[in-house]
């Protein structure tokens, strides 16, 4: 995968065990584990309601867990609130400001509750904000909004950055331009924690992610990773002009070869399309109108839970 180079392994910024969280009868964390590395974009994924929320202020120190253990940078969040304050940035999912601040009041502002601030101008420009300066945030569009709070949360110069449901509400043009802006400030080396119900945005972006499903992890690897590891075939289609398909069934990988007419649909694991595709070059036989179909995180979510994450909006 194309992230992978940043990360330093071995260095845990975050390590979760056994998080477990209750409210009344419901259970809403259930034996909640991972770790997050140095310079990673970790996502936690899931559906409404999953307990996403509830873990990522466990691991900031805002809720109690009732059991498990934590350690941000080595240290308690329940205990060590206030040193870690200093050292992570938040921002949270119904993050409100007033609506006749400045953009640059909102961030003279929180740059002055951190001892060792970023330099907000620089910030301004970072986030693509730096002609919106003296907007009123009650005039910023949705975007705009999302990448000031993302400002705000870098202000303090963290070292872990947790941004909750960053696109939520926000237009295509719009997810794109805050996705650019969260791949940058991995070149800076914080180590970004994206909660998130969408699949394309944790796929896009995230070096590794945690599947959280009713209050357990039910997947945790690269997003290419927990797609593989799906237990499922997948399909290569084409039409053929010359020549017989039916070798390719022989080929490593390759599980049926069917064909109708001139369209023929090879399924397969692993790396067979590769395969397929040199068998068919060796043999001359032409093919056009080539398509693989392409598994995503939706499918493996699927295969996890028997049930879409949610249709609707993960690909809005
Ligand atoms: N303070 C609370 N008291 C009681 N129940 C709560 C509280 N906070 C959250 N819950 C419940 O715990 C469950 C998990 O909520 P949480 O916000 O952690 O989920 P989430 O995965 O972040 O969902 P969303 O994507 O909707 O934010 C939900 O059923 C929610 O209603």
């Amino acid at each position: 995968m194309r992230h992978r180079t940043r990360i330093l392994k071995g260095m845990a910024v975050i390590e979760v065990t056994d998080l477990r969280k209750r409210y009344g009868d419901l259970t809403v964390l259930d034996g909640v584990s991972f770790t997050v590395e140095q310079g990673e974009i970790f996502g936690i994924l899931g559906p409404n309601g999953a307990g996403k929320t509830t873990a990522v202020e466990c691991v900031q120190g805002l809720r109690r867990p009732d059991g498990g253990t934590i350690r941000v940078l080595g240290l308690d969040p329940a205990e060590h609130r206030r040193t870690l304050c200093e050292q992570v940035g938040v921002q949270l999912q119904d993050t409100r400001l007033p609506d006749n601040l400045k953009v640059w009041e909102a961030l003279d502002l929180y740059a002055s509750f951190y001892p060792r601030p970023a330099d907000w101008r620089q910030l301004l420009e970072q986030c693509g904000l730096h002609d919106r300066r003296d907007t009123r945030f009650g005039k910023l569009s949705g975007g705009q909004k999302q990448r000031l709070f993302i400002a705000l949360a870098l202000v303090g110069n963290p070292r872990v950055a947790f941004l909750d449901e960053l696109t939520t509400g926000l237009d295509p043009q719009a997810r794109r331009t805050t996705w650019a802006l969260i791949e940058q400030i991995r070149t800076t080396g914080v180590t970004v924690v994206l909660v998130s119900h969408f699949m394309d945005e944790v796929e896009e972006l995230c070096d590794r992610a945690a599947i959280v499903d009713r209050g357990r992890i039910v997947a945790l690897d690269t997003p290419a990773g927990i797609v593989d590891a799906i237990d499922a075939d997948h399909a290569m289609r084409f039409t053929l002009t010359a020549g017989d398909p039916a070798d390719l069934a022989a080929l490593p990988g390759v599980s049926r070869v069917t064909r109708t007419g001139d369209r023929v649909v090879v399924t397969g694991r692993g790396d067979f399309a590769t395969t397929v595709t040199a068998a068919l070059a060796r043999h001359h036989m032409p093919v056009s109108d080539l398509r693989i179909d392409k598994r995503t995180l939706d499918d493996a979510f699927v295969a996890l839970t028997g049930r879409p994450l949610d249709p609707q909006e993960s690909r809005s």
